[in-house]
């Protein structure tokens, strides 16, 4: 993890994405987490090199991203994920902070079963889960489709791509919510190193 004075948090976006759609997202997380001060390593898991696991095993937060293919995450997630067991074993990502965002056709699709995924994962990785900290929107009568977090998630952030679409055709909406996650993210990193500082500078 980064230096416990660093104001500039180091943050890890982990993400795998068969046809692009999850990419887009992967790459607003990027920029919510950059604009808020985030040093970003930005690693596409199914081409991970040795430097990357190293930049992931630095990093102060990993944000975690996958589309969701039959109701979960994807097989190049999972190969990642089965990957990390050595660090799961040697507890080197503990107390680290984890968050994730998800991609599927459906409205719903069972996005849920990712995000939850996500959660136990870190949570094997002694990790602390960062939510999406969003009120849900397009809920009423005066919301509409355009609001953040339209698809109304709160484990992590959610979008919805037509399964036939461009990546052009990710929802601006959804996009704007994956740069808050990673916005988010950022904040939560840099409160929690401070804090670790200042609990040092005690003792
Ligand atoms: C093998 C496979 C399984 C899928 N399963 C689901 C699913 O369970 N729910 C859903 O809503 N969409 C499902 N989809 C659609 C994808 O989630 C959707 O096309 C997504 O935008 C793909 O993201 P990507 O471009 O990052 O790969 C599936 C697609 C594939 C290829």
């Amino acid at each position: 993890m980064s230096d416990p004075v660093s104001p500039r948090p180091s943050v890890a976006i982990a993400y795998h994405s068969g046809y692009g759609h999850t990419a887009v997202l992967a790459e607003a997380v990027r920029r919510g987490a950059a604009e808020a001060g985030a040093d970003v390593a930005f690693v596409a898991v199914d081409t991970i090199t040795d430097e990357q696991w190293q930049r992931l095993d630095d990093a102060d937060a990993i944000i975690f991203g996958s589309p969701t293919y039959m109701g979960g995450a994807s097989a190049g997630f999972h190969t990642f994920a089965e990957a990390t067991s050595s660090r799961f074993v040697e507890g080197r990502w503990q107390d680290k902070l984890a968050a994730g965002f998800t991609n599927s056709a459906s409205k719903s699709g069972d996005k849920s079963n990712t995000l939850a995924f996500f959660a136990a994962f870190s949570a094997q990785h002694r990790m602390l889960w960062v939510s999406l900290g969003l009120k849900p929107g397009w809920n009423s009568s005066t919301a509409t489709e355009h609001d953040l977090n339209r698809l109304g998630y709160w484990g992590g952030a959610a979008a919805q791509t037509p399964m036939d679409g461009g990546t052009d055709t990710v929802h601006a909406a959804d996009i704007a919510t994956a740069e808050h996650l990673g916005a988010r993210v950022t904040r939560q990193a840099a409160l929690v190193a401070a804090g670790r500082a200042a609990l040092a500078a005690t003792v």
